[in-house]
């Protein structure tokens, strides 16, 4: 599809949803799955093919159907009637817009949104998303193939502040912190302590403790929360643009 034309009515529709947004994930408490469905839509992109990122692809069956996207559709139907209010907006740029939004209105560091995304109807194959099940390898072949760093793949796993895992989506389950709907640094708190009853930890989450050019962000994070969200909103507007570049 076409890239949208940003001029002032675009941006000012961009302003109205972004006021719906807040309003929705507020009244409806969804935040942690709009913030994992902006990564999963942005998540999958390929640095070497260009192909992928955020392009609102993952509203069709054939890539919210990918295991990985499980519960996922639960977000998208959320976002229908505000996609039919402001119809201009695009998918794609309507899907990073509910990840700004979510983590601003848990108390998170504001995002810098800049719009103009294109939508695409081509899904990628599953298995561009990292597999929670590996180590730091996997971590790297995934985040790398993106074109992200190590910082950023420390700075965006500290988005499981936010919400749980349900163990008929992903096989695991509970919340990561004791309080799963505020955004701060508790994750990396938590990841410090080691096992914590009633906790998850994935094992992604652990290799971020045992391997040291991970653990030396954690270690910041985890003591200074000004640092972690500076860098997470840094990361988060990098993967939330991804091949795309701002008109
Ligand atoms: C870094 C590797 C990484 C992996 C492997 C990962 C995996 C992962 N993330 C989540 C849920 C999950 N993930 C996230 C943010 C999230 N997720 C994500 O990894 C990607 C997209 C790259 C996989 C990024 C980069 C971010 C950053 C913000 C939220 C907010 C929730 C809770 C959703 C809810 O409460 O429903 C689940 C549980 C799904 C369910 O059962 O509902 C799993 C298995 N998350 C990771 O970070
Ligand atoms: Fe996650």
């Amino acid at each position: 599809m076409a890239q949208p034309v940003v001029d002032a009515e675009y941006l000012k529709e961009i302003e109205r949803a972004r006021r719906d947004l807040r309003a929705l994930i507020s009244s409806k408490n969804c935040a942690p799955i709009m913030l994992r469905l902006a990564w999963h839509d942005a998540g999958t992109y390929d640095k070497a093919t260009k192909t992928g990122g955020p392009n609102g692809s993952i509203r069709f069956e054939e890539e919210y159907s990918h295991g990985s996207n499980a519960g996922l559709k639960i977000a998208i139907d959320l976002l229908e009637p505000i996609k039919a209010k402001h119809p201009k907006i695009t998918y794609a740029d309507l899907y990073q817009l509910a990840g700004v939004v979510a983590v601003e209105v848990t108390g998170g560091p504001t995002i810098d949104f800049v719009p103009g995304r294109r939508d695409s109807s081509a899904c990628p194959r599953e298995g561009r998303l990292p597999d929670a099940k590996k180590g730091s390898q996997h971590l790297r072949d995934i985040f790398y193939r993106m074109g992200l760093t190590d910082k950023d793949i420390v700075a965006l796993s500290g988005g499981h502040t936010l919400g749980k895992a349900h163990s008929e989506r992903s096989g695991f389950e509970g919340a990561w912190t004791k309080e799963p709907l505020k955004f701060d640094n508790s994750y990396f708190v938590e990841l410090l302590k080691g096992e914590s009853a009633g906790l998850l930890k994935l094992p992604t989450d652990k290799v971020l403790v045992e391997d040291p050019a991970f653990r030396r962000y954690v270690e910041l994070y985890a003591k200074d929360e000004e640092a972690f969200f500076k860098d997470y909103a840094e990361s988060h507007k990098k993967l939330s643009e991804l091949g795309f570049t701002p008109p």
